[in-house]
């Protein structure tokens, strides 16, 4: 974006200002940098677009000033909201049950100006509901115009992030919610939010790297996308094999590069590099792995970010491969996400309520050394009954999963 000379805007609640000679570069980045030579306002929010400039357009002389504004974060989502809302909240046109702040924590990673695009398409929905398509000369009654908390989940269906993962792709990896699993892997949240936190204070330039490794299925990618919605860190960036099926290596390498570079225009930031082995190509006959982009991530794990914080979250199942080509050693911290044991099970079975309170013990004790995801698997097979369709009732709670069709359900899976 660029404004030039004569231009007059506001940015955010600032002011910038901009010489006569050159244009200043706007770029969604770290923060404003009041140095920039003063004299004219411009309007950054308004015009930022999601562009990273050409690189011919940042060469030395082009521009005077490259001026990065960072994503807002989640206070400041909320204050982007109640802005393009109040209005309507003192003509009563919000809904009851709007909840700003809940809207600012779902959207993690928009900028001010995809916040207004969801405000206005919310807006949109209301209106819509007015507009009768069998008389569209009936007069739309104003009173009853109300924007619902659901028009503007709805509109965040609509207007995504381009930058970044947007919350819902993080609440795709834990769709489940998220229960207590017990003290270890509440342990290794705890460690690892404690590392968000520092990389959200420093001043300096850090890169800290975790790696979660442990069984297939015992929560590796749920915790991360908790960690990265949980986390006050503005960016969440996601880099998984599901997002890059039938890519060349070339250009696998080149999103992974470009997901590293746009974390570093907008520190501190979170990339979750899910599943390594599946990034690499990992196949264990041969064994075949993509070396280019073992080497690719190699660099870009050892490299100091040119300013600013990057936390980076990886998640493996392979850690003896990991191990194999040095990838393992390029992360600072290493943490091992376990299977239930008996008594975590039980805590997981208690919170689902779906077992009488004299089947919990027995089923808790089945399910020892379990990954949660199995877990899920078997109490969902057993919920249906033996029948089939039975899970509303289970869940509904009126009724229970009998223990013999449980262990039987078990038997099939194990
Ligand atoms: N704490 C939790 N509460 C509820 N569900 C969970 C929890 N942790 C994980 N799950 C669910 O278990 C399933 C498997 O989790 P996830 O994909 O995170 O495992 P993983 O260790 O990354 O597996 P893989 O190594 O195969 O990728 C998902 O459906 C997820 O929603």
């Amino acid at each position: 974006m660029e404004a030039r000379n004569h231009s007059s805007r506001t940015v955010g609640q600032g002011q910038l200002y901009v010489s006569d000679r050159r244009p200043v570069h706007l770029i969604p980045g770290a923060s404003l940098n009041p140095d920039v030579h003063h004299r004219r306002p411009i309007d950054g929010v308004g015009s930022l677009k999601n562009v990273l400039l050409d690189e011919a357009l940042l060469r030395p002389g082009h521009s005077e000033a490259q001026v990065e504004i960072s994503l807002p974060d989640e206070n400041g989502r909320f204050q982007i909201l109640q802005i393009h809302t109040n209005k309507m909240q003192e003509n009563s046109f919000l809904a009851p049950d709007v909840n700003l702040q809940e809207l600012a924590a779902r959207t993690k990673n928009y900028n001010g100006a995809e916040l207004e695009g969801v405000v206005r398409s919310a807006v949109s929905r209301a209106l819509n509901r007015q507009i009768s398509l069998d008389d569209l000369t009936k007069p739309v009654d104003e009173e009853s115009i109300k924007v619902t908390m659901k028009d503007f989940l709805n509109a965040l269906q609509e207007i995504v992030n381009a930058f970044g993962a947007s919350t819902n792709d993080l609440e795709h990896c834990r769709l489940n919610g998220m229960v207590d699993c017990g003290g270890r892997h509440e342990q290794i949240f705890q460690r690892i939010m404690l590392l968000a936190k520092q990389v959200m204070v420093s001043n300096g330039r850090q890169l800290v790297t975790c790696l979660l490794e442990g069984p297939s299925g015992s929560g590796k990618t749920a915790m991360a996308a908790t960690l990265g919605i949980d986390s006050d860190l503005p960016y969440v960036q996601m880099i998984s094999a599901k997002t890059m099926i039938g890519l060349s290596e070339s250009s696998k390498c080149a999103r992974i590069v470009k997901v590293f570079e746009d974390a570093y225009k907008l520190p501190p930031s979170i990339i979750i590099l899910d599943d390594i082995e599946r990034l690499l190509e990992y196949v264990a006959i041969g064994p075949r792995f993509s070396n280019v982009i073992s080497q690719t991530l190699l660099v870009l794990l050892k490299q100091l970010p040119p300013k600013g914080n990057v936390l980076v979250i990886g998640t493996t199942s392979k850690v003896a491969f990991l191990d194999s080509v040095g990838i393992c050693a390029a992360f600072s911290y290493t943490y091992r996400v376990p299977t239930l044991k008996t008594e975590d099970a039980r805590r997981v079975l208690h919170q689902l309520n779906v077992f009488s309170e004299n089947d919990i013990d027995a089923a808790a004790e089945a399910l020892n050394d379990m990954p949660i995801k199995k877990l899920y698997m078997v109490v969902e097979m057993a919920a249906q009954g033996e029948q089939g369709g039975g899970a509303e009732a289970i869940y509904s709670g009126k009724e229970k999963i009998k223990i013999s069709h449980f262990y039987k359900c078990l038997d099939d899976i194990v």
